[in-house]
């Protein structure tokens, strides 16, 4: 008898009608709240997502020169680009302002000398806006908040006030307090400190660009009935404390909640080891496809197509050479055996953009899927997992 089986290549698989879903909820609450949304690249980049997001009027949040380069090969116009980074390189600096890109946030009084330089050589029309830490909490994972004072990002509020007191050609200010944020009061309070700081800017200062970052939570636990974020919420909490008349347009710059749902990553049970403790089956994906889990702990939700109603805690694991190649332990999930097919959910943000090239893997590929039943999803998978004898 033939143990090998049929082998099903791993894959991260798009459902571009839910994403199209998300975008049109997320459109219509921006246009309610005066709000322009910059899709935040570096949560996924595959060109046919970014085609699909900058088709529906949305402008690129780039962190790269690669993130800039391919946000213009998909066709984003270069007045609906803007480059953040805490490391920006000259050659970086050169490329956007070169490019007339619209605007870059400035992180430090060091970046904006170098900005400056490159703003006059490339006569560029490209527009500053400075990056503010503003010390407060996201009530997120501490490895994903960005926005205490002794955070890497952005620079102090005094810092931008002696800016500003110089150059004219600083246009607002940048904000990003984290990500995965479920709780929107954090958001007031970051709507809030805005405009306590606006308050003191110099009455000849003319704030027309406000950027309060992207952050935005989504639905790990349960993300079949919860699949679109709180677009809605998000935007009234992080209006809810800006005086309206002055700062009649702000921008959002969501990455997360515009990707995360509509991609699942698939892979397949190799081996199942019988520990005492607990079952371990073995995928052929790991941190080199979604590397959240090993990295921050995240807890993806994933499941099987197999038919049982008898579930038992199996620990789920990648193939990587590293112990902490582990989605996670205690996965209530019928029997998994070899050739079984697996599916971790919301790896749609920071999965395939943040994949690893360690022991060599090759990148898996992409599948976008238009519409499908969940029943011809099911039998489709299932028809695959068939092991031949
Ligand atoms: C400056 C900045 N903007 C936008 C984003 C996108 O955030 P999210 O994917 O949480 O919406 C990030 C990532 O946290 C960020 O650092
Ligand atoms: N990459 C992270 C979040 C950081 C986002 C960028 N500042 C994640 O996987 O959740």
């Amino acid at each position: 008898m033939k143990q090998s089986g049929t082998y099903q290549e791993p894959h991260y698989r798009y459902d571009i009608s839910l994403l199209r879903k998300t975008l049109k909820k997320a459109k219509a609450a921006a246009e309610v709240h005066a709000t322009e949304l910059y899709y935040a690249v570096k949560a996924n980049n595959e060109a046919v997502i970014l085609k699909e997001i900058q088709q529906m009027g949305l402008g690129a949040d780039c962190v790269s020169m690669e993130e800039i380069e391919r946000a213009l090969q998909i066709g984003f116009p270069a007045e609906r680009i803007v480059f953040a980074g805490s490391g920006k390189t000259i050659r970086e600096i050169d490329y956007a302002t070169a490019q007339n890109i619209a605007v870059i946030h400035c992180e430090s009084v060091e970046e904006f000398d170098i900005i400056q330089e490159f703003l006059e050589s490339n006569n560029s029309t490209t527009k500053v806006a400075l990056r503010i830490n503003p010390d407060l909490e996201a009530g997120t994972h501490s490895r994903i908040s960005t926005g205490k004072k002794h955070h890497k990002f952005g620079m102090p509020w005094e810092d931008a006030m002696e800016l500003i007191s110089i150059h004219k050609n600083i246009v607002g200010f940048h904000f990003h307090i984290g990500s995965q944020i479920l709780d929107m009061t954090y958001f007031e309070n970051l709507s809030s400190r805005i405009a306590e700081l606006l308050l003191s800017t110099p009455l000849d200062f003319k704030t027309e660009y406000l950027n309060m970052g992207g952050g935005l939570g989504i639905d790990y636990e349960d993300p079949i009935k919860n699949n679109i974020a709180d677009f809605e919420g998000w935007m009234s909490a992080i209006r809810k404390n800006l005086p309206k008349r002055t700062y009649p347009v702000i921008r959002l710059e969501p990455g997360r909640s515009i990707v995360g749902q509509c991609g699942m990553l698939v892979g397949q049970v190799q081996y199942v080891k019988h520990r005492e403790t607990c079952p371990t089956a073995i995928l052929d994906i790991g941190m080199t496809d979604l590397l959240r889990p090993m990295l921050y702990g995240a807890r993806h939700k994933i499941t099987t197509v197999i038919d049982s109603l008898t579930l038992i805690p199996q620990t789920i694991a990648g193939p990587s050479c590293e112990s902490t190649d582990v989605f996670g332990k205690n996965y209530y999930l019928p029997e998994l055996n070899r050739g079984d097919i697996v599916r971790v959910h919301s790896a749609g943000a920071y999965g395939s953009s943040m994949r690893l090239g360690y022991n060599l893997k090759s990148p898996i590929k992409a599948m976008y899927i238009y519409s499908e039943s969940k029943t011809t999803f099911n039998a489709n998978y299932k028809e695959r997992t068939k092991v031949a004898v």
